[in-house]
């Protein structure tokens, strides 16, 4: 395998956090610049982020998968909206003599927000560095046997942490990002395609569990003006939907994350198990991928397909601003 490479070298591209109370709002302005997010919204977030003293966990998941590859070329990071940025590691792979990098993504699915807006952030990183290497981002992996065995894995572990009485009816409430509606109708060459792909993993999970639980897909961590529509229901909602029918057990499966987010640590382990738990029902939230073996493994069996074909110029375009 090594001889034939089509890479010289791995970046991984990730969205960054802060990990320090002063940097939470200039990173909430790099995330918001152009985007149409409620001040308010902000704020709240700002709070959500302060609450753990300023600290996404999502820099150290970075460093933590970066440090368990085990590949045999240099492993470059840079994110969309903290230090290390893009551009800056772009300019010291250049520096480096870099000539084309592979790129892996810390977001599994397609969609403006999920794909093209970290491919725009690699042709913008790559047009301010004269000289910049070629960089070819990664498939999907939404539906890679490591990527769902390691979230396999993780749930029966969440099961596991049930109440005995409740483990064997408990529910599976898989949970990913919303978007607005607008960008998941236009995900993907012929659109639908970030539902379909949460639907295609989701189902692969339940599968491998043996297939006998019911789940449901939910969203999460809706942004945006209240008047634009987004994916739903919301999680929260959806808890409450469910006590009403009887549910008594719920196993929330994070798919839409590959490691932990602040929108894990407050959206789900706040947010949602206060709502559990102010229902009565028993809660358990699966671990992300994170630095899970098949995970990690996963990460050299995607390198070492054939180079993969870019993603159609027109799929997944950039919403409109308004
Ligand atoms: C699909 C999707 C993913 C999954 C794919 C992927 O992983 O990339 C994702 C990941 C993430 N989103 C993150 C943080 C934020 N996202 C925001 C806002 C938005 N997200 C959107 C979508 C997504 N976001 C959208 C359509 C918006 C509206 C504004 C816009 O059109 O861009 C805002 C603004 C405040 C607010 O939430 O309103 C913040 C702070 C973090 C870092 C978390 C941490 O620090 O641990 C991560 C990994
Ligand atoms: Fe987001």
């Amino acid at each position: 395998m090594g001889s034939n490479r089509w890479y010289d070298a791995l970046l991984v591209v990730s969205f960054g956090g802060p990990e320090k109370p002063e940097d939470v709002m200039p990173f909430l302005e790099n995330v918001a610049r152009g985007r149409n997010i409620p001040r308010e919204r902000l704020l709240e977030v700002e709070a959500h982020y302060q609450r753990f003293g300023g600290r996404s966990p999502i820099n150290q998941q970075c460093r933590d998968l970066i440090a368990a590859l085990d590949v045999d070329v240099p492993v470059y990071w840079g994110n969309r909206n903290w230090h290390p940025f893009l551009t800056d590691t772009v300019r010291r792979m250049k520096e480096d003599g870099v000539r084309k990098a592979a790129a892996f993504v810390t977001s599994a699915y397609g969609s403006y927000s999920s794909c093209r807006q970290y491919l725009d952030d690699i042709a913008r990183a790559r047009a301010a560095v004269p000289g910049a290497p070629e960089i070819v981002k990664l498939p999907h992996y939404h539906d890679h046997p490591g990527f769902i065995a390691a979230m396999v894995d993780n749930t029966r572990k969440a099961i596991a942490r049930l109440p005995e009485s409740e483990r064997e009816s408990a529910r599976l409430v898989f949970t990913a990002h919303s978007i607005p509606i607008s960008m998941a109708r236009s995900s993907g060459p012929s659109g639908g395609l970030y539902e379909r792909q949460h639907q295609r993993t989701a189902s692969l999970v339940a599968e491998a569990l043996g297939g006998a639980r019911e789940w449901d897909l939910v969203w999460q961590s809706r942004s945006g003006p209240p008047h634009i529509p987004w994916l739903e229901p919301d999680v929260c909602d959806h808890l409450e939907a469910l006590h009403a029918k009887g549910v008594r057990a719920v196993v929330v499966v994070p798919i839409g994350f590959v490691s932990d987010h602040m929108e894990v640590i407050y959206d789900l382990d706040v947010e949602a198990k206060d709502t559990a738990e102010r229902l009565g029902m028993a809660f358990a939230r699966a671990a992300t991928p994170g630095t899970h073996p098949r995970f990690v493994a996963m990460v050299k069996e995607l390198l070492a397909e054939p180079e993969p074909a870019p993603c159609p110029a027109t799929c997944c375009p950039a919403p409109r601003r308004g």
